[in-house]
């Protein structure tokens, strides 16, 4: 443990604590769990294992902080978030290492989670002074009718391991901007990546109590139906699967929570014969293998027409191969350990081959590496029977099957339940335009693998969930509207008729 803190520049930045109310503690239950690294397998950290009244302590802290902090203006709330984007870019290396340390991703993908948190914080550092609201003309000339945005109150953050400090990141800096307090309940399996966040966030200024951490592991669910049902939380936001997506929300009917949950997806790879093939590739292997294939936007159907698949799989197989699974802090390494193992990942490649897809490329796990090691692998010939096109592998399985219509693979992308991310490789317009149209996604990348951006509104549709992070809209989700109509005549309805 003092082993891996001393590998930091600044040791201090790896806490083995939960944050509450501006303070490093203890669960009061003194008990703790171990994080490991998925590489090595080796013990990274123990970290409190937090129960209902270390959560209730902190939703109270944040309950606290709540008038204060809503009080600040934009401006003074964004200068703060400013300081938080330039500490997190300042720490980039320590945070990386901190990142694949729990996580198991490649140096290049833990360091580019690093900038991608921290232009979350400069995103939002520019929208907190630009909450506007609206003056509507109201139907009674003697009237005025205003919209003030306020902050819902205290949040609860919820978030998972494949982007430890990014999807909180998402969250808590779009919270703090709208004049919201939040309690994060980290993954057990990654939860120093957030404490991080929560140390910089005290070296910017966030005023103790604002962002309060809490880590547990084996007594989440018992914290997350305490924040289900606390009356002072106001809303959560979950990112995660869509089974305890919906747990949250039904845990969540009683306290009448606003909810953003940020759920599964199985999105699909289109590719068109009229696309140039080397866009196709390059965004395929961006899509599909970042981070190992674990991404929520990670393409997990791929969609070939006739006429370009021989070329396309080619190609594809070529570059996937100029890759090198390895522990993550190897320099060599560009792809890591699967986080939280490959069993889903065995079985999807078993149950295809076994309906006589073909194995294109790797296909095997690598126990000489470590356990949790597995080849990038491609697999063709594969019909929407097979596990790997109904089921999101979160793997490193690229799955081709041929189509032949745009009528048809518009059907086939669209039968599934859930509706996060989709990609469209054509060089037609028109074509892009109609199918983008047709395709029930949240979001749809035309002619590249590259789907998020701060300032895009990132979410789907259907069991992939609801609410938006990132962007304008990211903000919008963490306040309510607050309706002012000041003056007129007092007869009901009619007086101006
Ligand atoms: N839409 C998005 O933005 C997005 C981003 C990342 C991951 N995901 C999805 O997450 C899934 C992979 O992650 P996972 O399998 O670890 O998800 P998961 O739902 O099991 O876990 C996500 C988080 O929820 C916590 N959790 C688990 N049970 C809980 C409960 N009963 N109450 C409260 N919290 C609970 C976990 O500790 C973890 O922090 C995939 O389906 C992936 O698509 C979605
Ligand atoms: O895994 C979920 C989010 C990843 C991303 O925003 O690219």
């Amino acid at each position: 443990m003092a082993a891996f803190s001393n590998t930091l520049k600044d040791p201090s930045l790896f806490i083995e604590k939960s944050y509450i109310d501006g303070q490093w503690v203890s669960s009061q239950s003194k008990k703790t769990f171990n994080v490991y690294n998925p590489a090595t397998e080796a013990v990274v950290g123990t970290c409190p294992e937090s129960n209902t009244e270390d959560i209730n302590s902190a939703i109270q802290a944040a309950a606290k902080a709540f008038p204060t902090w809503r009080a600040q203006s934009g401006r003074q709330r964004g200068r703060i978030l400013r300081r938080f984007f330039e500490l997190i870019i300042e720490n980039k290396e320590d945070i990386g290492k901190i990142i694949t340390a729990e996580n198991g991703k490649a140096k290049g993908d833990a360091e580019g989670e690093a900038m991608f948190s921290a232009g979350f914080f400069e995103w939002f550092s520019e929208e907190a002074p630009r909450i506007y609201g609206d003056v509507i003309p109201h139907s009674n000339p003697s009237s005025r009718t205003q919209v003030v945005k306020e902050p819902v109150g205290v949040c609860a953050l919820i978030t998972p391991w494949n982007f430890p400090m990014a999807m909180g990141a998402r969250k808590v800096a779009a919270a703090l901007a709208a004049g919201c307090t939040v309690v994060m309940k980290s993954d057990g399996v990654t939860p120093f990546s957030s404490n991080v966040l929560a140390a910089l966030g005290e070296r910017a200024g966030v005023p103790k109590g604002v962002f309060n951490v809490v880590t547990a592991l084996e007594n989440t669910p018992s914290l997350g139906l305490t924040l289900c049902e606390s009356d002072i939380v106001k809303k959560i936001s979950f990112t995660g699967s869509t089974r305890v997506g919906k747990l949250l929300m039904k845990q969540s009917s009683n306290s009448l929570k606003k909810l953003s949950l940020e759920l599964g997806g199985n999105a699909p790879f289109i590719v068109f014969d009229d696309a140039d093939v080397e866009t196709a590739v390059t965004s395929a292997v961006i899509a599909k293998f970042k981070v190992t294939g674990q991404t929520c936007v990670c393409a997990n159907r791929f969609f070939i027409q006739d006429g370009i698949y021989e070329k396309f799989s080619k190609r594809f197989v070529e570059e996937v191969k100029k890759s090198q699974v390895g522990d993550g802090q190897n320099a060599a390494s560009t792809h890591g350990p699967l986080t939280s193992g490959i069993d889903k990942t065995q079985e999807h490649i078993q149950d295809a081959v076994t309906k006589n897809a073909t194995v294109l490329l790797g296909g095997k796990s690598l126990p000489s590496v470590g356990k949790n090691f597995h080849e990038l692998t491609i697999l063709g010939d594969v019909n929407d029977s097979m596990k790997v096109t109904s089921e999101e592998t979160f793997g490193p399985v690229a799955a081709l099957s041929r189509f032949s219509s745009e009528e048809e693979v518009v059907k086939r992308a669209n039968n599934c339940e859930v509706g996060l991310a989709s990609y469209l490789m054509t060089n037609d317009l028109g074509k892009a335009h109609r199918v983008s149209e047709q395709l029930e996604f949240g979001m749809v990348a035309i002619n590249t693998g590259v789907i998020s951006d701060w300032a895009a509104p990132f979410g789907g549709v259907k069991h992939s969930g609801m609410g938006r992070e990132g962007s304008k809209y990211g903000v919008e989700d963490y306040m309510n509207i607050k309706m002012v109509v000041t003056g007129g005549i007092n007869t009901v309805y009619s007086s101006h008729l």
